[in-house]
């Protein structure tokens, strides 16, 4: 079966009853404006910790059951109004070849980082994404019908850069000089390594949507480590050829999925990030409400940005920064979050005052419109 004939078959999936987060991506009416976490399956929940224990991360990647229980673990504490497929942005590395590893205390590490151009030649150029990547379809599929269409699945990939980051990297890092090297000493073999990925990552999202994913995110993690000029020549061109290769294609199948780019600390291209065919700018926590508003002009809807910090709050003073936030971004063509991922040593009930926080202030604004 060919992959577009693939993206219209219905596979009887329940039919979806809490739209908002749709909506809001859409720029449309809600009575309440839509939340949900990045990170919102993770170790600050006592469940997770538990599902997790012992066993290997990106095993857990590999099992769909276990991504599917993942990713439903909050639903059934919080009323959250998206749920996003749990999995790691380094499986597309993975797919390309490469072996990484989730070591403990020290988060992801590649034992054989990319070193020099030559080195791509150790990457699958052409990689089938149903044969490498099919777990995590498979995990979707099986999720969209386990979470019974309370809320939209959300699917997502790191963007190109932030996975070449990584493959030179090895892991983490504070300067990403090795990745940044690349840059300015290898400009073409850097450009070759984001159009790999591109190829890529565009087939694995098409792969998501055609698997049950109802919206995808784009994540840029590693954004703010690139200056404005840097990130017009060896991001935005990536991120803006993604969206719109996987438009064309949905489009020929009838299909409409919204997507986000969230490309963190990227403050200095938000003007250029509202034009780059995205339906939603997802913002981190250093980006004023309003003048984001004002800066992309109604042109995007938008997603974010509490600082994740801002959670250790008591609730009282959450349910206050919340309002604030509402009142800068409005409550139409806005989907509340973090400026970033949950931290691990979160009180599980303040994502709940978090959540509700944004309901109730939201409908109450929304009343007296
Ligand atoms: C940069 C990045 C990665 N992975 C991801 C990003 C982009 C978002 C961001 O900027 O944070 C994306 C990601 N990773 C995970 C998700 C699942 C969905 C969700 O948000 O709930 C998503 C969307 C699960 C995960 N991915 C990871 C965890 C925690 C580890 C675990 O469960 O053992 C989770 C829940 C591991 C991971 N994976 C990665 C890191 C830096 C880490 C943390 C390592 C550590 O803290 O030890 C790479």
């Amino acid at each position: 079966m060919s992959k577009q004939e693939n993206l219209i078959l219905p596979k009887d999936f329940p039919q979806l009853k809490n739209d908002t987060f749709l909506r809001a991506a859409r720029g449309e009416e809600t009575e309440h404006v839509p939340v949900w976490c990045m990170r919102q399956a993770g170790r600050y929940l006592p469940e997770f910790r538990e599902s997790r224990a012992g066993k290997d991360f990106f095993e857990t990647c590999q099992s769909p059951e276990a991504c599917c229980e993942l990713t439903l673990q909050p639903l059934r504490r919080f009323p959250f109004d998206a749920a996003i497929i749990f999995s790691d942005i380094l499986v597309v590395p993975q797919a390309m070849g490469m072996d990484v590893q989730m070591v403990a205390g020290k988060g992801p590490t590649f034992p054989e980082p990319l070193k020099e151009p030559e080195d791509l030649q150790r990457l699958q150029v052409k990689v089938d994404t149903d044969k490498e990547l099919g777990y995590v379809f498979r995990a979707i599929t099986l999720t969209r019908h386990k979470i019974e269409g309370k809320v939209p699945l959300i699917g997502f990939s790191g963007a190109p850069w932030t996975l070449m980051s990584y493959m030179i990297e090895g892991g983490g890092s504070n300067t990403h000089s090795k990745a940044k090297r690349w840059l300015y000493q290898h400009p073409e073999a850097s450009h070759m390594l984001l159009k790999m990925l591109t190829d890529v990552i565009v087939e694995y999202l098409l792969g998501q949507v055609a698997a049950g994913a109802q919206a995808l995110q784009v994540f840029e993690s590693h954004a703010g480590i690139l200056g404005p000029a840097e990130f017009k020549d060896f991001s935005l061109p990536y991120l803006r050829d993604i969206a719109r290769r996987v438009k064309d294609k949905l489009k020929e199948a009838g299909q409409d999925v919204p997507m986000i780019v969230f490309a963190k600390d990227a403050h200095y291209a938000l003007e250029e990030l509202s034009q780059s065919n995205y339906e939603v700018v997802g913002l981190d926590w250093t980006i004023d409400p309003l003048s984001a508003r004002e800066r992309t002009g109604g042109k995007v809807s938008l997603q974010g940005n509490m600082d994740p910090c801002a959670l250790y709050a008591p609730k009282e003073r959450i349910s206050d920064i919340v309002k604030k936030m509402l009142e800068g971004f409005g409550t139409r063509g806005y989907i509340a979050n973090l400026g970033h991922g949950v931290y691990p040593d979160m009180e599980p009930e303040n994502i709940g005052a978090f959540v509700e926080a944004v309901h109730q202030h939201s409908k109450q604004m929304i009343k007296q419109i």
